[in-house]
């Protein structure tokens, strides 16, 4: 009887230079915040009235979500941020450009590294744990992640967090990025692991779930 709509970021610097992001704190650009802004006119078109939002722990979902809440004159509802809905962690292919590492590796690694679900990225060596992170304990921030750790830390927030709310029958909108959304679709939409590279999430568009009250999923719409 509730219904979840999930939405990627718009548009940040680092997609836009076409850069491995993960837990990297980047802005959006202007494109980015314009897309925010019509992502939140057509859920504004819904009529949806939330109970309470959910979003991550870096300035792209943020700030997105922010923009959204003002199209949608919901600014008003709590915002509840995680480190579990942070985009999957990219590992050692951090801040390097997307096509330069293709020219070394291949496509082929590039989009297993990219798509698959259990492969893990080249790991970082060692971690400097960014201080937002430490309320949590000293080891959240990971070495590297494959799109199946990331759904394991995202599960906990769905279950405790998001799952309880729309059981109650409360609307709730969810702001992440495009591998833990991947993550929570495939989790949806029962999509098998080797099917999941088939899913792409776009920046900026908010896909619609609506659930009967034992939250099975009625209906999925793309806004
Ligand atoms: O972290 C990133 O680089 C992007 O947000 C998503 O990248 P992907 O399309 O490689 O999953």
């Amino acid at each position: 009887m509730a219904t979840l709509v999930i939405l990627r970021h718009g548009e940040s610097v680092a997609n836009r230079d076409n850069i491995f992001t993960g837990w990297s704190d980047v802005p959006l650009t202007a494109k980015g915040r314009a897309q925010a802004w019509s992502a939140g006119n057509l859920v504004a078109e819904t009529g949806i009235q939330f109970a309470a939002l959910h979003t991550s722990m870096l300035q792209r979902a943020i700030v997105t979500s922010h923009i959204i809440l003002e199209a949608i004159d919901q600014l008003y509802l709590p915002e509840y941020k995680s480190w579990r809905l942070n985009e999957r962690h990219y590992g050692a292919l951090r801040g390097k450009n997307k096509a330069a590492v293709q020219e070394v590796v291949g496509v082929a690694q590039v989009k297993i590294w990219r798509r698959s679900f259990e492969t893990v990225p080249p790991l970082l060596d060692h971690v400097t744990q960014d201080r937002r992170y430490d309320q949590f304990g000293p080891h959240v921030e990971p070495l590297g992640e494959s799109l199946e750790m990331a759904y394991h830390r995202l599960m906990p927030y769905w279950e405790d967090e998001i799952a309880p709310r729309l059981l109650a029958g409360d609307n709730q909108l969810v702001v992440a990025h495009g591998s833990t959304l991947r993550a929570l679709i495939k989790y949806l939409d029962h999509v098998a692991d080797a099917d999941i590279s088939q899913v792409e999430v776009a920046n900026g568009e908010p896909i619609r779930y609506d659930f009967d009250d034992r939250l099975n999923v009625l209906r999925k719409t793309v806004l």
